[in-house]
């Protein structure tokens, strides 16, 4: 998967060269480039903001420089390689929720590009004339206001590159983790088997695989009722008595 991130501070994404991520981009799995829009500016200060049509508070990103980013990172001509247009996602507090699935969907993508906003977001027409060309969504990670979009594109490629083949040593553990079956995860445990005098439940000793695998489903239909009841409203309804969930 190659991904293009354009950011006024393009620092921000300097933890991607660690861990999983790191590795990914080592062994050519992600391809990722970090790109600063100010490359794309061409006035002694480097300008890529604003004030609002309209009034209101604080400054609105430019529209030059992102249309001329958007049009060296997502060119109109296929490559030799015969490569398409990426798809844009523009983290935004207004954007549609990010969730599990779509991490899922974009993992399926050949190419992602990533608009960094900041300051009160991007002038609109940045959106309205890259949606003539290709797919662009706008994405929030959820019902807070975070200074710009870096953080959301950290969490979201995290969220993704997990999914890309090989990059998780233990494909299995994909299966098992939250919101992959609708719930959230059981408690885990790991040796001693008491620590600070607090065992490790008998159930996860005892090797009985079948005793086991009921006991972490009911812990996880526990937790979900408690922390999350909307998951269980949105569970399918076949194979849940919704009174296996204790209350
Ligand atoms: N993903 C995600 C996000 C973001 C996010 C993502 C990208 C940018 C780019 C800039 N900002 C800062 C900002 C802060 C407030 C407002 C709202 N203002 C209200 C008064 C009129 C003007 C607009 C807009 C922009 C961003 C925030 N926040 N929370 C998420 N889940």
């Amino acid at each position: 998967m190659r991904v293009d991130v354009v950011s006024i501070f393009p620092e921000y994404f300097a933890p991607l060269d660690l861990s999983l991520i790191g590795k990914a981009r080592a062994n050519g799995t992600l391809r990722l480039a970090v790109h600063d829009l100010r490359t794309w500016t061409h006035d002694v200060h480097r300008t890529v903001d604003d004030t609002p049509y309209g009034g209101g508070p604080g400054m609105v990103m430019r529209p030059e420089p992102w249309g001329e980013a958007l049009d060296a990172l997502a060119p109109d001509e296929l490559s030799p390689d015969g490569h398409t247009l990426p798809r844009l996602l523009v983290p935004s507090p207004a954007g549609v929720p990010f969730t599990q699935a779509m991490a899922h969907e974009l993992a399926a993508e050949s190419h992602l590009l990533f608009a960094c906003g900041r300051y009160e977001g991007i002038d609109q027409r940045v959106l309205d004339h890259a949606a003539q060309r290709m797919r662009v969504t706008e994405v929030s990670l959820g019902d807070y206001v975070l200074f710009g979009g870096e953080v959301a594109v950290l969490v979201i490629l995290e969220a993704v590159t997990r999914l890309l083949p090989g990059v998780l040593g233990n494909a299995g553990s994909l299966d098992e983790e939250s919101h992959a079956h609708g719930l959230l995860e059981a408690p885990m445990y790991t040796k001693p088997a008491t620590w600070r005098g607090l065992e490790v439940p008998e159930v996860l000793r005892s090797g009985d695989h079948g005793r086991i695998a009921r006991w972490r489903r009911d812990e996880a239909l526990t937790r979900t009722a408690d922390r999350r009841p909307d998951m269980i409203a949105a569970l399918p309804q076949e194979g849940l008595d919704k009174r296996d969930v204790a209350t």
